[in-house]
């Protein structure tokens, strides 16, 4: 079992499976963004080969993020080998929605039916100005077809003052008539533009809106690695959620590792740098050296990483990283 010195065992991975993406979030990416070079990425592969070392060590779920995950060619089929793994009991994706709809089938038939989707706004006008991409159709398309199909979604808005917190209501009601989880996020400081988060909107400030919108909302418990506080109320089909990123810590319960882009393995989303797996993997270290080293790195994860590491300042974009 992969355990950190504060006996937090790590059971979680996520995995960036590509830097690339299709949309161009203001919160995550400049226009011009430079992306990295295909030989410097993790081929798949060598993800593979990571997983099955590390679900020997205790981590049962997995999360494929990026980058826009499905802009990597050859995903479904490494899709298909990842849910093989011995000792991996969930693999979930979390998705920009615009290639989606056309693999929906096929992730129904690999197994996986967990998907996280992106999504900052209820318009076409709104989602452009965001995203900076004229795609609102293709992803709200995706949403109702997984729905249709009976996937477990959950829709993650980042909120951001001044650009779009007049949709957090419109997009709460789409847990009015579907049993979707949609939770606001608070921004982050990984646009990377170097530029620091003017103002946001912190949890409070999303609370009061929904609380003062759905009537009978109420917080209820979630299992504690979630990283949304949860509210239910009977007129809703699904759920709302909030996730407190930037101003509040739920680092106490943290089981989770990153595996970035470029095959770093970070103890933490605010850590500026990490092990690098990408050459361990492509030396003749055997599985058990790459363990141990990885085991070696996890003893270096902060306690309180949120405070520990947010000190740093690591401008890098979101999706370097993953999220
Ligand atoms: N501060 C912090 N933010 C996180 C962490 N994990 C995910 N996030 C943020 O939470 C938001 C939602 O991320 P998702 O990719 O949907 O992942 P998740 O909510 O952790 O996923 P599941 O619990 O597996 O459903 C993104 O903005 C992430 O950057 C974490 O460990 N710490
Ligand atoms: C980096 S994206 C990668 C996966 C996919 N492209 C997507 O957008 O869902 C993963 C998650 O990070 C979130 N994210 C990106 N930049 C963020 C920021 N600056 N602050 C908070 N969340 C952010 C996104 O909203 C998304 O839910
Ligand atoms: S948040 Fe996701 S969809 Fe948006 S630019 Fe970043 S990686 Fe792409
Ligand atoms: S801030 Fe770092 S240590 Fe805290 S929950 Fe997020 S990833 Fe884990």
């Amino acid at each position: 079992m992969l355990t950190d010195k504060f006996d937090r065992d790590i059971k979680y991975v996520r995995l960036a499976v590509t830097d690339r993406c299709n949309l161009r979030c203001t919160y995550c990416m400049p226009e011009m963004m430079k992306f990295v070079n295909k030989d410097r990425l993790l081929s798949f592969e060598e993800m593979l080969r990571v997983v099955r070392i590390l679900a020997e060590n205790g981590v049962e779920k997995v999360r494929i993020t990026g980058g826009e995950p499905f802009v990597r060619k050859g995903l479904m089929d490494f899709l298909t080998e990842l849910v093989k793994i011995e000792g991996i009991k969930k693999v979930g994706i979390t998705s920009n929605g615009v290639l989606l709809e056309e693999y929906l089938d096929q992730l129904i038939n690999i197994g996986i039916t967990d998907i996280n989707l992106s999504l900052d706004a209820t318009t076409q006008h709104k989602f452009f100005e965001i995203t900076r991409r004229d795609d609102f159709d293709k992803v709200y398309s995706s949403l109702e077809q997984m729905i249709t199909k009976g996937f477990k979604v959950k829709i993650n808005m980042v909120v951001m003052e001044g650009k779009n917190t007049e949709e957090i209501v419109p997009l709460a009601k789409y847990a009015l008539k579907w049993p979707v989880e949609v939770r606001f996020i608070e921004e982050m400081p990984f646009n990377g533009t170097g530029k620091e988060v003017s103002k946001s909107w912190n949890h409070l400030d999303i609370e009061k809106v929904l609380i003062d919108s759905f009537i009978g909302l109420e917080k209820v418990n979630s299992h504690k690695s979630n990283t949304a506080q949860i509210y239910k109320s009977s007129i809703l089909k699904g759920s709302l959620g909030i996730i407190p990123a930037f101003s509040r810590t739920f680092c106490g319960t943290c089981d989770r590792l990153r595996i970035t882009s470029l095959g770093e393995i970070r103890n933490c989303l605010y850590s500026e740098s990490g092990l690098n797996v990408r050459d361990l993997l492509r030396s003749d270290l055997g599985d058990q050296d790459i363990a141990d080293s990885i085991q070696g790195h996890l003893l270096l994860k902060k306690k309180s990483g949120w405070e520990e590491e947010k000190k740093n300042k690591n401008l890098d974009s979101m999706s370097m990283i993953g999220g």
